[in-house]
């Protein structure tokens, strides 16, 4: 298990993590979101051991990461920019890569060549950014980690490569029982990959949750009445409401039987109760912490 307990850090002056607790649970596939500049990299730096927190403890079953170099043997990171040794090939990384990593799987590495198709006797800087970021992936799972954290790390990657990247991490979280991290702005992907999110915000992690907990935890109703009965918008948890001609646009926190019992009662003329996507929860959520868009709804 990953456990982070008031962890802050700073650059210079600049408080940038502050006091985030958060428990990763090994097997877990984390996603952590957050508006531009809100931290995700120096948390996933952090945790990878790269950085050293201020102040506050991390521990990944129960050992501290930072300058332990036989726990980093299983907690790999690859960075939104993969680095490379200029002038060495697929071969030679994979080489230094065996040497460093006791872990090594050669056998793997060999298989994923063909799954891949890249030239092994190619330099890596001469790859493309998407094929170099292939390299990342195929260099980083042949080490068998442990935990593997991941800054946005589809970028970049076509559709049919990055399914199969996919398949791949999923294959080892359910193989090997592999924790993953991934920091993404895209919403739909992590929406699909990862059973639970953190939003961090200005340093600060303001939600944490299992995801299919959070969507069952918030509904979007969209209803329209004869005659509007004030007394059911007093009963439900209502987050947020807008009204477009006679359709009232509404998110409603709650259980989703209560809330649709409720609304039936009072024979609406158009209901519909649909569960909220991610990118709707993550608007909505920013919006409670002042980073809000108009109009969320559609
Ligand atoms: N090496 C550094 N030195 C000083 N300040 C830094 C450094 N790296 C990041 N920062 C600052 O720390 C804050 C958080 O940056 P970070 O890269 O962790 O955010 P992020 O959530 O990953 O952002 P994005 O989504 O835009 O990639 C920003 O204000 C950034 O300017």
């Amino acid at each position: 298990m990953i456990k982070l307990t008031d962890v802050s850090k700073k650059y210079e002056k600049e408080m940038v993590l502050k006091k985030v607790s958060l428990e990763i649970k090994k097997g877990s596939i984390f996603g952590l979101l957050g508006s531009n500049g809100a931290g995700k990299t120096t948390l996933l730096k952090t945790m990878a051991g790269i950085y050293k927190q201020e102040s506050g403890d991390l521990t990944i079953d129960k050992q501290t990461v930072f300058e332990n170099p036989t726990l980093k043997q299983n907690v790999l990171f690859i960075p939104d920019l993969p680095f490379f040794f200029s002038q060495y090939t697929v071969k030679q990384m994979a080489e230094f890569y065996a040497d460093m990593y006791k872990d090594w799987n050669q056998e793997r590495f060999d298989n994923l060549q063909k799954v891949l198709d890249l030239e092994v006797n190619k330099k890596v800087a001469r790859f493309s950014k998407g094929m170099q970021r292939q390299v990342a992936f195929w260099l980083t799972l042949c080490t068998m980690p442990e935990v593997l954290i991941l800054d946005e790390p589809f970028d970049g990657l076509d559709a049919v490569i990055r399914q199969k990247i996919i398949n791949l991490i999923i294959q080892d979280v359910a193989d090997r029982n592999m924790t993953v991290i991934i920091s993404s702005h895209n919403l739909r992907e992590i929406e699909d990959i990862c059973d639970h999110i953190g939003i961090l915000h200005k340093g600060s992690l303001i939600l944490e949750k299992d995801i299919d907990d959070l969507k069952s935890d918030v509904h979007k109703v969209q209803i329209a009445f004869k005659d509007v009965p004030t007394s059911l918008f007093e009963s439900l948890d209502i987050v947020h409401q807008e009204k477009r001609g006679s359709v009232h646009l509404l998110i409603i926190r709650g259980n989703k039987e209560e809330i649709d019992q409720l609304i039936k009662q009072t024979n609406p003329i158009v209901y519909d109760l649909l569960p909220l996507t991610l990118e709707e929860i993550f608007v909505y959520e920013m919006g409670g912490v002042g980073y809000a868009i108009e109009n969320i709804l559609v």
